[in-house]
């Protein structure tokens, strides 16, 4: 850990060091660089201290519990109203609850110290949403009310593009759940999965967000007190928002101050061990939030380290050796064929200006939101970022209305493709004299426009022609239906295998071929007629091309059966 050892640094390393918390006493003394693939909850802070009484079912265990809620009901401090959860899906005679009933749980995003968080399926409208979950049930009507008041300072938060949503709350079997909008993840997570620093470019876009997510909050007298890369989260589109605000504090409220908590830490500004809160917490947390992921470094959690960086000393070996040029020049084999891992490259000036406005020691000369917005740099990286998420919004929507094109024209498809197959088969089949159940209908209306459809014709059409010496008298069976000879002469019949013969007899199903072949001891001659084409059939002349294409395939039995070619054949024979 280099110490600066000019005579200023000197004189401010011997200030009084603040006071740190008992627990900081096992923090790590130099800073370092974050370690990769750690499991999720490596950098939970510890859980707060219960604040309240003991639970009343303790004092008093036969006492109705008016707080537990065994039914789901709504949690809003705005509207009366919205008493019950709405939604038509709930149904209050089922044991299940309500989450069970109107949600689908897809998965589990993350653990904080106050909740579970779980992606879910809304049954209700089919989105992904967020819940959170509290871990712990209400342990008693204050401890209901202090984590009830989560959903107090969401609702107070409003609406804001880099503020995360709140969808709605409810409480149900001393259980609180908070619907939220669905983001991709969280900072912590995605710096944790790059395991190194963050494109000097994607800091700024980081640091625009996240200044105009607390500006909102701020007009509001609203202090975050928890800001840290686990509370920012990353949306599909790439906006980053604030998070997480069950450390909020409103400074107009009723208690002012007076109740805030500080969150962890490692971010935590050094006037709040003071009992100081103002805006300018927020903004150091900030700071030390936009350090880590620009520098990939460990922030430590009490100790020297700690001291120091609350004293306005960045740490040089990452400030102005930020990170090896292999991560953000060249891909990782030209780092390992040249060996780039001596060279590094410094945080931008412009940045570390911002930086050490945010990290200063003493609050009150500290940066404030309004001012950072009016740096020139950070106005550069707002026009930048409009341009940005401009393009990738319109992209989105082109995207967005292709697909919808695409849905559109399948639909379409799907719609027309039965009515104007039938349109064909028409056309193509006059009937006028042909059965109800017409083989050939059938198929078509069974089928598509794919080579299937033409296996599909050839399938359906078993036609059973019972052996006889004498062909003229025997009776033709299409399932079960029996057809008396006449049939033979109508002009139905006739066309009938003709269509059939357009498609191209091979590759039949293997449905198609067993029902075939169990036809066949009986249909001797079958195969051989049902390939004609239509002209030939018509003329009852037997096409060259199309008996050389399979016509004397003895071994692919066909099913289609011409009666009249049968007969030709038989004046063939008998003339012979
Ligand atoms: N809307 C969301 N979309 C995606 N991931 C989320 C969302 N909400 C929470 N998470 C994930 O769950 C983790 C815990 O959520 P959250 O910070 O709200 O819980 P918490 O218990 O209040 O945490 P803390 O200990 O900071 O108070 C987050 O760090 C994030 O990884
Ligand atoms: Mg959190
Ligand atoms: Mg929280």
């Amino acid at each position: 850990m280099p110490v600066p050892d000019d005579e200023m640094s000197q004189v401010l390393m011997t200030r009084t060091p603040i006071p740190v918390p008992t627990h900081f006493s096992q923090a790590e003394q130099s800073f370092s660089h974050k370690k990769r693939g750690r499991a999720l909850c490596y950098s939970l802070p510890p859980r707060p201290p219960v604040k309240n009484i003991p639970p009343v079912s303790r004092i008093f265990p036969n006492k109705q519990r008016s707080w537990s809620q065994p039914r789901p009901q709504s949690v809003s401090f705005q509207s009366p109203q919205h008493k019950q959860p709405i939604s038509r899906l709930y149904d209050h005679s089922k044991e299940e609850t309500f989450y069970k009933q109107c949600f689908q749980t897809l998965c589990k995003l993350g653990r904080g110290s106050f909740g579970e968080v779980y992606k879910v399926r809304s049954r209700e409208d089919g989105c992904v949403y967020a819940v959170k979950r509290s871990v712990s049930p209400f342990r008693g009507e204050s401890d209901r009310l202090r984590k009830l008041q989560e959903v107090r300072k969401h609702e107070r938060v409003g609406e804001h593009p880099n503020c995360l949503r709140l969808v709605r709350a409810w409480e149900e079997k001393r259980v609180l759940y908070l619907q939220t909008e669905l983001c991709s993840s969280s900072l912590q997570q995605y710096s944790e999965e790059r395991g190194e620093p963050l494109p000097a470019q994607e800091v700024w876009s980081i640091t625009c967000d996240l200044l105009r997510g607390l500006k909102h909050l701020h007009d509001r007298n609203l202090l975050h007190l928890d800001i840290k890369p686990a509370n920012v989260f990353i949306s599909y589109t790439g906006v980053y928002k604030l998070g997480d605000f069950g450390l909020v504090v409103e400074l107009d409220g009723a208690e002012g101050s007076a109740e805030a908590q500080e969150g962890d830490p490692r971010y935590m500004a050094p006037e709040l061990l003071d009992g100081v809160f103002t805006k300018a917490a927020d903004v150091f947390s900030l700071g030390m939030t936009l350090l880590e992921v620009a520098c990939n470094m460990e922030l430590p959690k009490g100790g020297e380290g700690w001291q120091q960086l609350r004293q306005g000393h960045l740490p040089t070996e990452f400030t102005s050796g930020r990170c090896p040029v292999r991560y953000v020049l060249c891909p990782s084999w030209v780092s390992r064929v040249l060996d780039f891992h001596s060279l590094y490259l410094e945080l931008p000036p412009d940045f570390l200006k911002v930086l050490s406005g945010m990290l200063e020691p003493d609050y009150r000369c500290r940066a404030n939101v309004d001012w950072l917005l009016s740096l020139p740099a950070i106005q550069r990286a707002q026009r930048w970022r409009r341009v940005t998420l401009t393009t990738r919004g319109i992209v989105t929507k082109i995207l967005y209305i292709f697909q919808c094109l695409l849905w559109f024209m399948t639909i379409m498809f799907c719609a027309l493709r039965r009515p104007v197959l039938r349109l064909l088969g028409r056309k193509s089949v006059s009937a006028p004299n042909s059965p109800p159940s017409s083989p050939f209908q059938n198929c078509v209306l069974e089928s598509s426009f794919s080579s299937d459809w033409e296996e599909e014709s050839l399938g359906d059409d078993v036609f059973e022609v019972p052996p006889s010496p004498l062909g003229y008298t025997r009776n033709i069976t299409y399932r079960g239906q029996e057809f008396p000879l006449s049939i033979r002469h109508s002009p139905d019949l006739l066309s009938r295998p003709s269509l059939g013969s357009t498609s191209t007899p091979r590759n039949l199903s293997p449905d198609c071929n067993l029902r075939q072949r169990s036809v066949l001891p009986l249909t001797p001659n079958v195969s051989r007629i049902s390939q004609e084409s239509p002209c030939s059939v018509k003329s009852g002349i037997l096409d060259s091309s199309s008996s050389s294409s399979g016509f004397v395939d003895a071994e692919a039995p066909r099913s289609s059966f011409l009666p009249r070619n049968l007969l030709t054949m038989f004046d063939e024979a008998s003339e012979q």
